[in-house]
């Protein structure tokens, strides 16, 4: 069932609704065999980005090269596209097996191969035993393997997923991104999907691209695009970030960044230009020692124990700082309404 993985290529796309443009210059490169994510709030253009690639939706300005064909004026079924939506969109009136055969009864496959592809790929999402039920009488996890499986028994040459994971329950939606991983790897079809969920993509994606307002922010794997944002936007989309502004002031023994408080924060030598220190919760840290050269003072505004951790809201550096403190066990609170002093890993910051 597997075929040869391809590169999708996506230049200056531009796609608009009547007059209103919703993506606006799209250009990227996706892998043979990637896992490829793409990410962003509601509205972002992401789903827009994906029908586009497979030829639903305005026809789009600019190309779209899957394997090196431009295929962004032809109609979906001439791009051999495999897509999963949301909802399934299983035929509710036939078996699992009826349902997985349908593509291929489309395409005038042989009666005779019908059967063997049918059955490989259902047992591939582990669902042979249940061929003859309804899908009616099958969990959300079950009906989303079958529409995989209906999905890629036609052997497309890449394999779109539009939110695939959103109607499950939260445990569930944690194995089947397991499973989903796992089945792509199985068939090392270039795929892309698309997510609101942070977690989702971070956990499965090799590189991802996060979109607002139609544009695509930053690109790359989601450890890269949460150490290194490239802009303030991408800093606080992924994950927690911390903003400290202030002025950058170049020096012969290092750089250093001057809070609006008046405190002194040493950066490296080869900081960027920028007015805004990006730091996550687990870059500043409360202390008690204070011999330490990037201090900073503040106040507890409020606490959380969350487990492993205990988060806290400081005031500090004229912004609301958001701290994680390891939690080992017995008491370490710091009480609201305490000052504290925080020690600043500036070595993992990013200026913006
Ligand atoms: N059929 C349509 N007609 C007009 N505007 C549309 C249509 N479909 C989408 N849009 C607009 O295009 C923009 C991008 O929508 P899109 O669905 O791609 O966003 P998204 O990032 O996938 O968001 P969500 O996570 O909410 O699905 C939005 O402003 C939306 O209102």
């Amino acid at each position: 069932m597997t075929r040869k993985a391809v590169e999708i290529r996506i230049e200056d796309l531009h796609l608009s609704f009547g007059t209103t443009e919703v993506l606006r210059g799209v250009n990227m490169t996706i892998e043979p065999g990637e896992f490829y994510a793409f990410l962003g709030p509601s509205g972002s253009g992401k789903s827009t980005l994906l029908r586009a690639i497979a030829g639903f939706g305005p026809t789009p300005r600019g190309r779209i090269l899957i394997g090196g064909r431009d295929i962004a004026k032809l109609p979906p079924w001439k791009r051999n596209v495999g897509m999963v939506f949301q909802s399934y969109a299983l035929w509710p009136h036939m078996s699992v097996r009826a349902n997985v055969a349908f593509g291929l009864e489309e395409r005038k496959v042989a009666r005779k191969d019908i059967g063997t592809r049918v059955e490989s790929a259902l047992e591939l999402v582990g669902l042979l035993h249940l061929a003859d039920r309804m899908p009616s009488q099958l969990s959300g996890g079950q009906q989303q393997r079958v529409a995989l499986a209906r999905t890629v028994v036609v052997e497309p040459d890449v394999l779109l997923l539009d939110e695939p994971l959103s109607n499950l329950d939260a445990s569930l939606r944690i194995q089947m991104r397991r499973e989903l991983l796992s089945l792509q790897r199985k068939l090392g079809l270039t795929t892309i999907f698309v997510t609101h969920d942070q977690e989702e993509a971070n956990t499965t994606a090799d590189r991802m691209a996060v979109l607002d307002g139609g544009v695509i922010q930053q690109m790359g794997t989601p450890q890269e695009l949460y150490d290194t944002p490239a802009n303030l936007f991408v800093a606080k989309f992924l994950g927690t970030a911390n903003i400290i502004d202030g002025t950058l002031q170049r020096g012969d023994g290092g750089n250093t960044f001057k809070i609006a408080s008046g405190e002194v924060l040493h950066l490296g030598a080869g900081s960027p230009d920028g007015s805004s220190l990006v730091l996550r919760p687990q870059n500043i840290e409360i202390v008690t020692d204070q011999n330490h050269p990037d201090l900073i003072t503040g106040k507890v505004k409020h606490r959380e124990f969350l487990g492993s951790q205990t988060r806290y809201l400081v005031e500090a550096a004229g912004s609301e700082l958001i701290i994680d403190q390891k939690h080992v066990g017995g008491v370490d609170w710091y009480e609201p309404g305490m000052e504290v002093k925080m020690s600043v890993n500036t070595r993992n910051a990013v200026l913006l």
